[in-house]
């Protein structure tokens, strides 16, 4: 048919480098840049046969997220903002890594297996958008990845969801945002100051866009906004949470409240440093549970009986995880890594708050949630004024959270709105629970895909002998809990620890770092005791 000897023609102008083989992995296909032209390029074609499945528009984002600037990567965003959907994930990797004259036969086998319609009229309009540039229907430029997430959900709900524009986008965050702290006591300008890491990525751009929507609700200085600095290079909230310390190119003082997005910023860790000069680090659970127990009281006040939760990975801290069950009463439930494992939890119940600990996260409200919350901040009769108060304010708190997806400009607008209304400081944030002294390390293995996982991957079922292993060396330290797992996006095993002291978490770590090297094949030197590895 003429529209596939077209693709073939185009697909030459875009080949495959010889013996690369790439995974659809947790979040798109990511390697350097210079490997992605065909990846891009097939890429749009999966787009546009997922279109045709869906009846509905199709998100591409290209983008390095939290990674090295070199680095790039590109995935999918499915009809409600959600990511895409396991299944296609498989048909991505296929078409990814098939040589040129295998393109269409891979192409015609997705046809088929998703029974896409190849009737005359929609193979003439496949045609057109296999080759006029994959019939963008809009082409948003650069935009943060939750911006993109969002604004397919509203294109495919109608505008129900809001308005598809970048514009629309900060008009209804903002105006939430507004009417939320109308409920905080007079702020003063320290207290609506925050101090804002951008990671020299999209987030510092939007930022400042959105800062003209405010109206001085919220103040902003803005550091490693891209003028100078490298993507993600010693800064953004990968390098904070997992470095523990605060990025560089910013001017932190005693108690000022700081965060850093991620260079996609979908990701936000927030942090101070004390009158001692110790890095305290509000991450990923700490930020669900400032926002869970905010909701949890809210939902009491309105006298709404809705079920909420909050979803971990592994990678919770065990504090946050015995705070929530056992202070706040609030259902935890652990689900493997990767955002759409905990979007997916988290659709099962009225409220759903996720958070991975690195500072993913976003809040899910089912139908019947929504329609009674509306509902109740409607009613103009006889609830009482704390009721109505209370409802009115899960009403905006619903609109300030983009729940397509992580957003870091959402969640900030949000955590700031709770801690104004709270009256809180971050410090008073920060000693809700302790958290236990962790260390995360990474081994490298011959082929990580010998050790297998069960249990949300918090035990490993092989290599035969590393869980009891584990399991011995866990007993020698107090309040001690670790795990290995495969990454999903970079060659590595997984290593995490956690015990009563740093010392013990750092320990820990390193001992069940050597029992992976010599039980699931490592390769390069023997991991050495800490200090020496980050
Ligand atoms: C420990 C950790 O932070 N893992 C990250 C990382 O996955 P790995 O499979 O661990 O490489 O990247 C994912 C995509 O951004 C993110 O969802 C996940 O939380
Ligand atoms: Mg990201």
């Amino acid at each position: 048919m003429a529209q596939f000897e077209e693709v073939s023609k185009q697909s030459s102008l875009h080949p495959k480098p010889a013996g690369l083989v790439l995974q659809y992995g947790t979040a798109g296909f990511r390697t350097n840049s210079k490997h992605l032209d065909h990846i891009m390029f097939r890429m749009g074609l999966l787009a546009v046969l997922r279109s045709k499945k869906t009846k509905a528009t199709i998100g591409i984002m290209v983008t390095a997220s939290h990674n090295p600037e070199e680095d790039n990567g590109v995935k999918l965003v499915d009809p409600m903002g959600e990511m895409l959907a396991a299944a296609w994930e498989s048909y991505a990797t296929m078409l990814a890594n098939a040589e040129q004259e295998e393109l269409i036969s891979a192409l015609n086998e997705i046809i088929e297996k998703e029974e896409i319609d190849k009737s005359q009229e929609a193979s003439e309009q496949q045609c057109q958008s296999f080759t006029s540039s994959f019939g963008w229907s809009s082409y948003y430029g650069l935009v943060t990845t939750p911006q993109l997430h969002y604004m397919v959900c509203c294109k495919n709900t109608q505008g129900k969801y809001g308005d598809a524009t970048v514009e629309g986008y900060y008009k209804k965050l903002c105006q939430a945002f507004t009417q939320l702290i109308g409920n905080a006591s007079n702020r003063t300008d320290d207290q609506k100051h925050l101090c804002v890491d951008g990671a020299n990525g999209i987030g510092a751009l939007k930022l400042r866009e959105m800062m003209t929507h405010l109206n001085k609700g919220l103040q902003v200085t803005i550091f490693n906004d891209g003028s100078k600095g490298k993507l993600n290079h010693q800064c953004g909230a990968d390098f904070v949470k997992v470095q523990q310390k605060p990025p560089t190119g910013i001017q932190v003082n005693p108690g000022d409240r700081c965060c850093s997005f991620d260079g996609d910023a979908d990701r936000i860790v927030y942090y101070f440093t004390d009158s001692q000069q110790v890095f305290h680090l509000l991450d990923g659970d700490k930020i669900a549970t400032l926002i869970s127990t905010f909701l949890k009281e809210l939902l009491i006040q309105a006298g709404l009986n809705l079920r909420i939760a909050v979803v971990q990975t592994a990678y919770a801290n065990g504090s946050s995880t015995h705070y929530l069950e056992n202070t706040m009463n609030v259902t935890v439930r652990c689900t493997k890594t990767g955002v759409k494992h905990l979007h997916h939890a988290a659709l099962e119940f009225d409220v759903g708050v996720y958070f991975e600990a690195n500072g993913h996260g976003t809040v899910l409200f089912s139908k019947a949630a929504e329609d009674q919350i509306q509902q109740l901040a409607q009613d103009s009769s006889s609830i009482d004024d704390e009721r109505k108060r209370a409802a009115l304010m899960l009403q905006s708190t619903v609109n300030v959270i983009n729940q397509t997806v992580g957003d870091a400009l959402s969640d900030m607008l949000l955590i700031e709105a709770i801690l104004a209304i709270k009256g809180m400081t971050v410090e008073q944030w920060d000693r809700i629970y302790t958290d236990l002294p962790n260390r995360q390390l990474k081994v490298k293995v011959s082929d990580r895909r010998v050790i297998d996982t069960t249990d949300a991957e918090r035990r490993a079922v092989s290599p035969a002998g590393l869980q009891d292993a584990i399991d011995g060396l866990v007993k020698n330290y107090r309040n001690a809990r670790s795990f290995v797992r495969p990454s999903g996006t970079e060659d590595v095993v997984r290593v995490y620890a956690e015990a009563d002291t740093q010392e013990s978490a750092d320990a820990l770590a390193h001992d069940v770092s050597l029992a992976v090297y010599r039980r699931a094949g490592g390769v390069g030197e023997e991991p050495k005791p800490l200090h020496s590895q980050t």
